[in-house]
């Protein structure tokens, strides 16, 4: 405890001081970066190039963080939110920032990390790929239900707590998902269900998730309850039915678990389909509840085409799209390459793909269920399989050791890396580049505006 005390008097700043700072960077998380004496602090809110006043609010011995009180001289790029909830909310961290300026602040992100983890100095990364309207763009909600005085309410966790507030409209995400949300609240509410409390693990309701395919303009809605029993599901069921437009499919969920996790294991269709369907560059997609989906169609469309690109096949090639999801990237490859081979750990995922492949009349692929660094292995030594390309799109942790292992013992002639985080890409491709895979340039896709996120793809080539 004395240490700590120490370490804190020994800070240049002290907590509550009000100091003037100039905002020299930003980081992953979009807060502002600013120095006191070689002393960083941490200031949201605030854009790089701004000269500020903040309050100091916090200080461990190497940084701290501050609250920004005052511009005094504003960035061009600073813009008024135009989301009301937007500094309660969380899930937007950019709004403050011009388009343009995000769009920059992620290429930025992307080479920072290409130098600070990768150590590649001279690689070209490329102005990020932006949208023309960077709104209204996620094909997905997930918004918790709880309860008030009035009522049920649906909306988001207030930033850094679990407390639900009420919200009617998310101005990233699709008019239809927010139509169609506060429509199962209200019917959900006229029918006495209630919301499941976190604290006591009571009540039913637990998040209701929206799914839109703009192409068909079709709609799922998925329950996720804390039991299995929907009371009067038939009457809830049939009022959906009648005031929800587009409505396709209802699902329900179980998670009785008392965990942050969204979903529980048993997923039923109440009813509708299974699916919905949506269209990407002329492919057609069956979406299921569980599977994953790319949230922004329209830069989906931009990011698929980027990665086929940089695969540059000619119709002779084999391929393996690890981490294949519902098999889009992989259907794409499929039209230009002779054969691809696609594998997910999430078995309706590879339900999803194989019944896409059919949809769209595509013969020469193959899917299979389990981790991609054991499938690829099995499939080199058991099947003999040698791919000329790989592609892989892992989660945000990036790709398994044992993967990337398997990856260069199979020595494909280029390997690509699409990518959601720009940090275990730079990890990632330090590795592969110490086994011979030499990066080409690096394009970033902006599929989440708003928020700090950035995609991207690289290929990289064989060398040796
Ligand atoms: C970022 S998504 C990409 C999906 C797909 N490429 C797309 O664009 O829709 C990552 C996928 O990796 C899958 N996944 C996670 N860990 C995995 C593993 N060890 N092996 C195979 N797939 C995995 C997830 O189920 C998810 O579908």
């Amino acid at each position: 405890m004395a240490a700590k005390k120490a370490d804190e008097a020994n800070t240049p700043v002290q907590k509550n001081q009000y100091v003037n700072v100039r905002i020299e960077d930003l980081t992953h998380e979009g807060a502002g970066v600013a120095k006191v004496q070689g002393y960083t602090l941490f200031v949201p809110y605030a854009l790089p190039g701004e000269n500020v006043q903040v309050k100091v609010t916090k200080t461990k011995k190497n940084f701290g963080f501050a609250r920004l009180i005052e511009v005094t001289s504003e960035s061009r790029h600073r813009v008024e939110p135009p989301c009301p909830i937007y500094k309660r909310c969380g899930g937007c961290q950019l709004q403050h920032m011009s388009y343009e300026g995000q769009l920059h602040a992620k290429q930025k992100q992307v080479q920072d990390a290409m130098k600070k983890i990768a150590g590649f100095e001279e690689i070209n990364v490329h102005p990020t790929l932006g949208m023309t309207s960077p709104w209204r763009y996620r094909n997905k909600a997930q918004v918790p239900v709880g309860e008030s005085s009035d009522g049920l309410i649906a909306g988001f966790y207030q930033k850094g707590t679990h407390d639900i507030i009420d919200m009617d409209s998310c101005i990233i995400q699709a008019a239809p998902n927010d139509e169609a949300v506060q429509i199962t609240k209200n019917i959900l509410d006229e029918h006495g269900i209630s919301a499941y409390d976190e604290t006591t693990g009571r009540g039913l309701i637990r998040h209701v998730v929206a799914r839109y395919a703009a192409t068909t303009e079709q709609l799922m809605i998925v329950l996720v309850l804390n039991g299995k029993e929907l009371p009067r599901e038939e009457k809830i069921l049939n009022a959906m039915e009648d005031r929800i437009p587009g409505l396709a499919s209802i699902v329900q969920n179980v998670n009785t678990a008392k965990t942050n996790v969204v979903f529980g294991d048993q997923t039923t269709v109440l009813w509708g389909e299974p699916y919905i369907y949506d269209e990407i560059n002329g492919v057609q997609f069956a979406i299921s509840a569980r599977s994953f989906y790319q949230v922004n169609p329209m830069q989906t469309e931009v990011l698929y085409k980027e990665a086929l690109h940089a695969a540059q096949l000619t119709g002779t090639e084999t391929v393996i799209d690890a981490y294949c999801g519902i098999g889009t990237i992989s259907l794409f490859l499929a039209e230009k390459a002779a054969h691809v081979y696609g594998v997910d750990v999430v078995d309706p995922a590879i339900a999803d793909a194989t019944r896409n492949a059919k949809l769209n009349g595509l013969t020469n692929v193959d899917f299979a269920v389990g981790e991609a660094e054991n499938v690829m292995p099995f499939w080199h030594a058991a099947l003999g399989i040698q791919p000329d390309v790989i592609v892989v799109d892992p989660p945000r942790k990036g790709c398994d050791e044992k993967l990337l292992d398997a990856m260069v013992k199979m020595q494909p002639k280029r390997i690509v890396y699409v990518s959601c985080n720009p940090a275990t890409l730079a990890r990632d491709m330090a590795r592969l580049a110490e086994a011979g895979y030499k990066p080409k340039d690096v394009q970033p896709v902006d599929m989440f505006p708003q928020t700090v996120h950035v995609e991207s793809v690289v290929a990289l080539e064989k060398t040796v």
